[in-house]
């Protein structure tokens, strides 16, 4: 499917980069335009793919490009205050070859966190084409202020997208990463699983066509009906059949049972494996399985198996199913979306976190009025002394 990305913020920017490098690597196809927006000159100029025309720094008047130090109700205001730069730049897109716009932020930060879901809001008013989220949630050691910034956040921007997918920092740390080696260790995990979803549902006319390659409105149709999507992603090298014996013998070595039961251990390890935001599969609304590789590795049987054992274990009618052949990939793999999903151990505690909060500020809140209240008594005491 073609999308319109929008980095917001570093995390998102960076991420933008990464799926450019991707779509440009894997002939993938699905990147119509990227932009980048952010409040920080610095992190703007460290981007290498985004088109310098499409770096949109907000927030001048007030940071003077200095960023917003993770303070995200300034990030929102400063979108509020300057969505027409932004719109600026989606001018530029030819918006109606798109299918869908695509924001992507970093959910702990100050500019992305708060700026994103303003974004959101404004692209739903004025476009038909649906609007995705794809926010990525802090590390539980990244200290407080990312946690609370994340749980007041994450809540907005599932209400102002048309679908949020999400990636969560936290379950994808290795022991003794540096910071900056992990986060391109990272970024590439999350581009690999999530582009190759958008690049499954854009196969050139010229393409191989497959048993049954899916198509962009699937996925739109796995999106459609809202709240938090997860992804799960996992293959196997396989021996390809292009090989001198092969030819000499016309065998091609292809096993039709193996096949079948690779492709559904595939499914399975992909929606047991580690999903980019860890969840009870079983609370699950829709589902899609996408099998990827080379073109003779793939069969209908094996997809479908994948896609029943999967209605299975979430109990939904809404599981669809379909190929994304790559033929010169050495690869085969499965990639599993899971839609609609509520039943998630790091939100309850971000929504934990953001009740603690809002009773804290309430506290603070009643405390300062019962001051001030006192203070006037005091002054209208003091007033009737002189
Ligand atoms: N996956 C991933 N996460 C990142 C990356 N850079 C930062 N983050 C995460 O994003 C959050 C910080 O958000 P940033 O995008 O750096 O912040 P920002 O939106 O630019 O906002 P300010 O810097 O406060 O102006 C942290 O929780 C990090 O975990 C990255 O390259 N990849």
């Amino acid at each position: 499917m073609k999308l319109a990305l929008i980095g917001f913020g570093q995390a998102g920017g960076k991420v933008v980069d990464e799926f450019l490098a991707f779509d440009e690597r894997t002939g993938g196809g699905f990147v119509e335009s990227a932009i980048a927006v952010n409040s920080a000159t610095t992190d703007l100029k460290g981007l290498e793919r985004v088109p310098e025309r499409n770096r949109v720094l907000v927030g001048q008047a007030r940071v003077k490009g200095h960023g917003v130090g993770a303070d995200n109700e300034l990030g929102a205001e400063i979108a509020e205050a300057d969505i027409d730069e932004i719109q600026g730049a989606i001018d530029r897109i030819p918006v109606h070859e798109i299918d869908a716009f695509l924001v992507v932020a970093g959910m702990g930060g100050g500019t992305g966190s708060g700026g994103a879901p303003v974004l959101a809001k404004h692209l739903r008013r004025i476009y038909t084409q649906p609007v995705y989220g794809l926010g990525i949630l802090p590390g539980t050691d990244e200290g407080g202020i990312y946690t609370l910034n994340a749980a007041r956040s994450f809540r907005t921007f599932v209400d102002e997208v048309d679908n949020l997918l999400v990636f969560d920092n936290d379950a994808w740390r290795s022991a003794g990463e540096s910071v900056a080696g992990g986060y391109d260790r990272i970024n590439r995990e999350i581009v690999e699983r999530f582009g190759l979803l958008f690049a499954a549902g854009e196969i050139d006319q010229g393409d191989h066509v497959a048993e049954s390659v899916v198509d962009s409105s699937e996925i739109i149709n796995t999106l459609s009906g809202g709240g938090v999507s997860t992804i799960g992603y996992a293959s196997e090298t396989v021996e390809t059949d292009d090989g001198l014996l092969s030819s000499l013998t016309g065998d091609d070595g292809f096993d039709e049972g193996a096949a079948t039961n690779r492709l559904t251990s595939l499914v399975r390890k992909a929606t047991l494996g580690r999903l980019t935001l860890p969840c009870d599969v079983a609370s699950a609304d829709r589902g899609l399985v996408v099998a990827t590789g080379p073109p003779s590795r793939l069969n209908r049987k094996g997809v479908e198996r994948g896609r029943q054992w999967l209605e299975d274990e979430t109990g939904s009618m809404e599981i669809r199913g379909g190929d994304y052949p790559l033929p010169d990939r050495s690869e085969v793999g499965t990639i599993v979306l899971l839609s609609g999903v509520t039943d998630v151990p790091r939100i309850d505690q971000l929504q934990q976190v953001a009740i603690e909060a809002q009773e804290t500020t309430e506290d603070v809140r009643a405390q300062a009025d019962e001051a001030f209240t006192s203070l006037m008594d005091t002054g209208g005491e003091l007033d009737a002394l002189f």
